[in-house]
């Protein structure tokens, strides 16, 4: 692979955190490197790290050392602005618990970040109702997310990841809150509209059987990839 097709390249990342005196290096020299279109697991024990690599290739905290390049921009020697326009340029975000604005309904959860990337309303309200059908949610789209189920509103937070059309799709154990069968469902249906709609992906997870669906699967092990 060239440095132009990577959509994420990490070179020797780290990353330590002390607390209370005692320094712990959670990272200690990560490279990897993620083709347009490849979707990635990412497994690992708990606190192995997976989150804070996350955050790290998300631009979203400071305090890590070696180079994160997004689309062949090295982030990591980017101010603050500089970080947000390529995190809003390139990245889209799924955690394990939905954070979707309450007060406002499904089709409003996801055109928020598209008005927010500089998109017209109507173009917004026409995307979100496709990408939003396309999860099976056509009829859910006036719903606020208290009147939705936990599945449903884990799907709204996908259509939101996906609405700008992000190069990567950032996700944190995306359906780790949600019961087994409704989990399976639901990923299916993430995995779907990841691949129809040509995005990478780096998907956090415990479950080697979900991990088994992604393209390939790297391990975090004592602070390195293996
Ligand atoms: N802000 C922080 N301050 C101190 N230690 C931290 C901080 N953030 C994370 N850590 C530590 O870094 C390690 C890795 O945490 P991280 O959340 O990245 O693991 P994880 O692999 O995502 O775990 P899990 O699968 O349980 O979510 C843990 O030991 C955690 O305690």
């Amino acid at each position: 692979m060239n440095e132009e097709e990577a959509v994420v390249r990490l070179t020797n990342l780290t990353r330590s955190f002390e607390q209370g005196g005692v320094r712990i290096d959670v990272l200690r020299g990560v490279n990897l490197a993620i083709r347009p279109g490849e979707i990635v697991a990412l497994l690992g024990p708990s606190g192995s790290g997976k989150s804070t690599m996350l955050q790290a290739v998300g631009l979203l905290e400071g305090g890590f050392g070696g180079k994160i390049e997004i689309a062949g921009i090295d982030a990591s020697a980017l101010p603050t602005d500089g970080r947000t326009r390529v995190r809003r340029e390139n990245l889209g975000f799924v955690y394990q618990f939905h954070h979707l604005l309450p007060d406002f309904n499904a089709t409003e959860n996801v055109v928020m970040p598209q008005l927010v990337s500089g998109r017209h309303r109507s173009e917004a309200e026409t995307r979100a109702h496709e990408i939003l059908t396309a999860l099976g949610l056509g009829h859910r789209l006036t719903h606020r997310p208290s009147q939705l189920s936990g599945g449903e509103q884990q799907r709204v937070a996908v259509a939101r990841a996906l609405a700008n059309r992000p190069r990567l799709v950032l996700a944190d154990e995306p359906t780790g809150n949600l019961d087994e069968h409704t989990a399976d469902k639901v990923f299916a249906e993430f995995l779907d509209l990841v691949r129809g709609e040509g995005s990478a992906a780096l998907v956090a997870t415990h479950n080697e059987r979900l991990a088994a669906r992604m393209d390939r699967v790297v391990r975090l092990h004592e602070g390195v990839l293996e």
